[in-house]
């Protein structure tokens, strides 16, 4: 296994270095180059298809689990190629967490959904420590510290989100990865999950998908706007800060679309 520790003048978090990415002999997504910056919010924007999931899962290889997947290109995260023969996958997805789009909660106490990856990723310390160390982290603590032992399906939506964010940070991640996290949440879970990104942005590295423009706007510091070529590839159109990208877009293909007269 290889041991990643991060060396002290990385100007990145992680970085797709010409990656193209194929389902079967079609080609998804095509040479991306972004490099994330670190402890900061990284937004992917685009239009439905473009390929925005399919990046945002390269970089953990949650798309290890798709039988026809496969990639060409690197990523590297800590000056090494994830997709290297020598890299362990279990050890990459601790590192590099993902929240998705429904809250999936384990059909198990609070409690238990904060404990149980961590018990798994070897740890020993206290786990009530641990469990309000990290709900608090995710802004649940005060409003669950009562009832730690009910079931987390009883959480309303936005509370079961936090409290996946809260299970994705037990193990001490280095990035987490969100796909469309709040479209299944009201405005006001929303808001709290942007604040809370906002908080945890000051340590980790978050990278989200959102549909939601926004939300892209008003909680990210990076923007990467993605777009379809006409052989249906995704391509990454312009990569920059937020505020740049929505006020002095480079492409016209990005204004198009941040104007709302394309997708
Ligand atoms: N498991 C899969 N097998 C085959 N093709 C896939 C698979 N997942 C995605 N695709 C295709 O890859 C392309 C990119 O899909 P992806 O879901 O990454 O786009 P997206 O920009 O996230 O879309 P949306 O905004 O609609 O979620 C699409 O053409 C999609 O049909």
């Amino acid at each position: 296994m290889v041991t990643m520790s991060m060396s002290p003048n990385q100007d990145y978090a992680i970085e797709a270095r010409d990656l193209s990415f194929y389902y079967g002999s079609f080609r998804a997504v095509k040479n991306v180059h972004l490099k994330v910056v670190p402890r900061q919010i990284t937004a992917i924007i685009g239009p439905s298809g473009c390929g925005k999931s399919t990046v945002l899962r390269a970089f953990n290889r949650m798309n290890d689990f798709v039988p026809t997947a496969h990639i060409d290109g690197s990523i590297l995260f800590h000056g090494k190629n994830i997709y290297d023969p020598d890299v362990d996958p279990v050890q990459i997805r601790r590192l590099i967490g993902m929240v998705f789009q429904k809250p999936n909660p384990f059909p198990k106490s609070i409690y238990d959904n904060i404990v149980w990856g961590a018990k798994i990723n070897g740890f020993r310390g206290n786990q009530d420590d641990l469990v309000e160390e990290t709900l608090r982290k995710a802004a649940l603590w005060d409003e669950v510290k009562d009832n730690l032992k009910k079931s987390a399906l009883a959480l309303s939506g936005g509370q079961q989100q936090r409290l996946c964010i809260a299970r994705a940070l037990a193990v001490q991640p280095e990035i987490i990865l969100m796909d469309e996290p709040c479209s299944a949440l009201d405005p006001i879970a929303t808001l709290k999950i942007e604040d809370l990104m906002r908080e945890l942005s000051k340590t980790i590295t978050i990278i989200i998908v959102t549909h939601n423009m926004q939300q892209a706007a008003r909680a990210s510091d990076q923007t990467a706007f993605f777009t379809m070529d006409e052989d249906r590839a995704g391509l990454m159109v312009e990569f920059g800060a937020t505020q740049q990208i929505f006020t002095n877009p480079k492409d016209k293909r990005t204004e198009d679309y941040i104007t709302g007269r394309f997708g």
